[in-house]
Formats: C-alpha cells, structure tokens, sequence
C-alpha cells in the first residue's frame, strides 16, 4: 500500500492548494457549523485528480474484499468517480434520483439489477452517515442488499457509529485526521489550528438527524 499512502497524499495537497479542503465556518447538512469544509465538488475541474480519487477507491475496495456486484454513487458529487470506478472495475453502475421521475417509469433507481443483488455505495464525504443511509434505503427498496461503503473522507463525527447501527460497514481511504496530519507535516497549517479542529471533532459527535451523540 506504499503508492496508495504517496497518492492518499499528493490527493491531500492538490485538495487543500485548489480550495476544496478549506478552514473557516461552513453551515454542515445536519445543521451545525464547521471550521473545516471538504468542498469536493470541484474535483470535476481536475481530471487527473478525479482518475487518482478513483483508483484509490477502488483499490481501497478490492483491498477491503468487497463483492458487491454493481455499485451506486450518492447523488451527485460522487457520481463522477462511482462512474471512474465503474468503468475502472467493470462493476455495473446504477443512479438513485433524488426524486422519482413524474413520468415514464418513475423509477427511483435507473440501471439494471436483480433483487437480492449486492450493492457497493460510493460516496463523497460523510459526516453523520445520513446521506449513505437515504441511498441505501431506496436501493433496498427495490430489493438490493447494501452491506458496504467506500468512502473518500471520514470527518470522523459519527458516520461509522451510525452506518455500522444500520447494517452497512463503511471503508474510508482518508480520515480528517489524516488529512491534518499531512497537512501539518507538510507546513500547510500549525499545531494551533490542527488542535482547534481536533477539539471541534471530538465535542461534535452527531446523529444523522442533527443531534449530538452523547458522550459515552
Ligand atoms: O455538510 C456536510 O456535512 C459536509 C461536510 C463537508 O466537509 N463536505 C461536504 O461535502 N458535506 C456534505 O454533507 C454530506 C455528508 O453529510 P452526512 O449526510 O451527514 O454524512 C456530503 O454528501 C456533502 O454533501
């Protein structure tokens, strides 16, 4: 895993140098404020950094024993590289539309797939887990079996807790901590914003409905 820990790295710096790893006071999805925002969104700007996303997840996957037998990227940053890995892994791909199609086949999740199927869940970043769990919940609609998640960041705020309390087993090839560490070692922030994010972290466990997870 020498390469994998040399790109993990390289992924860290390029995010941080083009804005899409960012320090400041960002409003989150489950209502609470952040002084740290991974905004990846902007990766569709950098091909090559989206292939290099893609293959970390991918041999992340392979690496973890994954045998789901298609896969599906939450809505939408994480299309993009579930397409790479898709066409990377030669898994089929299926979409879950954020709302179903007022017409035609008013399909919540295109693509083809037998009931029963194992489906591997692509996403982004995760915070509480509350997107993963709004996906796997209408791929098991329709009768997919969710059991995993790659992952590109864990913020480390509860998403494993709470995805694990749903059955599914989430695998992330970077940790926030991680990514402050590289930053630090490579002189892109001091220890004092590295702790102040870390306390953040740790007073801010959260429930993917907004609350706070109490402290056990
Ligand atoms: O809002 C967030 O929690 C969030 C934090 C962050 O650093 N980057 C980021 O993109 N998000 C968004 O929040 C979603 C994950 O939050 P959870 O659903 O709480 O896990 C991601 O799919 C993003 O849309």
């Amino acid at each position: 895993m020498e390469t994998f820990e040399d790109d993990l790295k390289a992924v860290v710096l390029q995010l941080f140098d083009i804005g899409a790893l960012k320090f400041g006071d960002f409003k989150m999805k489950v209502g609470i404020n952040s002084p740290v925002y991974f905004d990846l969104r902007v990766m569709v700007s950098y091909p090559p950094l989206m292939e290099k996303l893609a293959n970390l997840v991918w041999t992340y996957a392979q690496h973890k024993g994954i045998k789901s037998t298609v896969l599906c990227g939450v809505p939408y940053t994480a299309l993009p590289v579930a397409t790479l890995v898709s066409v990377k892994s030669g898994l089929p791909m299926l979409i879950r539309r954020k709302e179903p199609k007022a017409y035609g086949t008013m399909k919540l999740i295109e693509g083809k797939f037998n009931p029963g199927e194992e489906c591997l869940i692509i996403e982004d970043v995760v915070t509480s887990g509350g997107s993963i769990l709004e996906t796997a919940n209408d791929l098991k609609k329709d009768g997919l079996v969710v059991k995993d998640a790659v992952i590109m960041v864990d913020r480390e705020q509860g998403g494993i807790r709470n995805l694990t309390d749903n059955g599914i087993n989430m695998h992330s090839i970077l940790t926030l901590s991680k990514a402050l560490s590289i930053l630090l070692e490579s002189g892109k922030l001091d220890q004092t914003k590295v702790d102040e994010v870390k306390a953040y972290i740790e007073a801010n466990q959260i429930f993917p409905n907004g609350d706070l997870i109490p402290k056990s």
